[in-house]
């Protein structure tokens, strides 16, 4: 289970996340979804290992995180995966499709052109795109690439956060297809942030709805307490 207890976020002194708590079960979509603004992207990045809380306690598969970013313990920090909805600001433009898909596996000493290729091919990506550079490329393409380097390192935990907002309707389900698959494979567990109702209620097991800044930050679907 990747799980937030009692999360607090603070932006300089704005308290944009006030005791949240939130788990994520293996092998199930958990949807998150809210009103703009209610902190879902803050708490990814929590969840994701990229953000410190102020208070509170991250913890995945029953370990408690302890370091953030650069300090969080290599394997935690690899066992959760985040997608966001931009795909055109989570890459270097410097780097080829290929470059960008091998960028994990290459960081974490284990480079594998097969594995690369294979991702490629999972996320419909073909020969020709992955010598081309951001720029050179679609937003759908883009963020296949993206979700295959989201992939590369067998995360446990995939956070999507709006991944298919801006596409059209074959990428997303080209998307939401392989994110489904991985899940239904490997067993990982997704948190799917959405605006998209239709969405969610089609591809999750369970839809928090969250509250917003100021009112007491629980998901409301499952009640006050939503993981107790
Ligand atoms: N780096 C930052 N510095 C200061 N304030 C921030 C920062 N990032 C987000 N915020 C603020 O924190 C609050 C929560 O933002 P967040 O992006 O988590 O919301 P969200 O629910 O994901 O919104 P959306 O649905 O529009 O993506 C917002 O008021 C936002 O303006």
């Amino acid at each position: 289970m990747l799980e937030a207890k009692d999360v607090t976020v603070a932006y300089q002194r704005k308290i944009v996340l006030a005791d949240v708590s939130l788990s994520v079960e293996p092998g199930l979509v958990t949807a998150l979804s809210g009103p703009s603004g209610c902190g879902k992207s803050t708490l990814a990045r929590v969840l994701a290992l990229m953000l410190r809380p102020r208070s509170g306690q991250v913890s995945v598969d029953g370990v408690t995180v302890r370091g953030w970013r650069q300090r969080a313990d290599r394997r935690l920090r690899t066992s959760v995966a985040l997608i966001y909805q931009s795909p055109r600001q989570a890459v270097d433009p410097r780097l080829t499709l290929t470059e960008v898909i091998a960028e994990p596996l290459a960081a974490n000493g284990r480079p594998d052109p097969e594995r690369v290729r294979a991702l490629a091919r999972e996320t419909g990506l073909t020969d020709d795109l992955l010598t081309r550079r951001s720029h050179e490329v679609s937003e759908g393409q883009l963020q296949r690439a993206c979700l295959a380097r989201a992939l590369s390192l067998e995360p446990r935990y995939l956070i999507c956060d709006e991944m298919t907002t801006m596409l059209d309707a074959s990428t997303q389900a080209l998307l939401v297809g392989v994110v489904d698959a991985y899940r239904r494979r490997t067993g990982a567990g997704v948190l799917a942030i959405s605006h998209d109702t239709v969405l969610l209620d089609r591809w999750a097991d369970r839809v928090i709805d969250f509250a917003g800044p100021g009112v007491p930050a629980a998901p409301a679907a499952a009640g006050s307490t939503p993981d107790a």
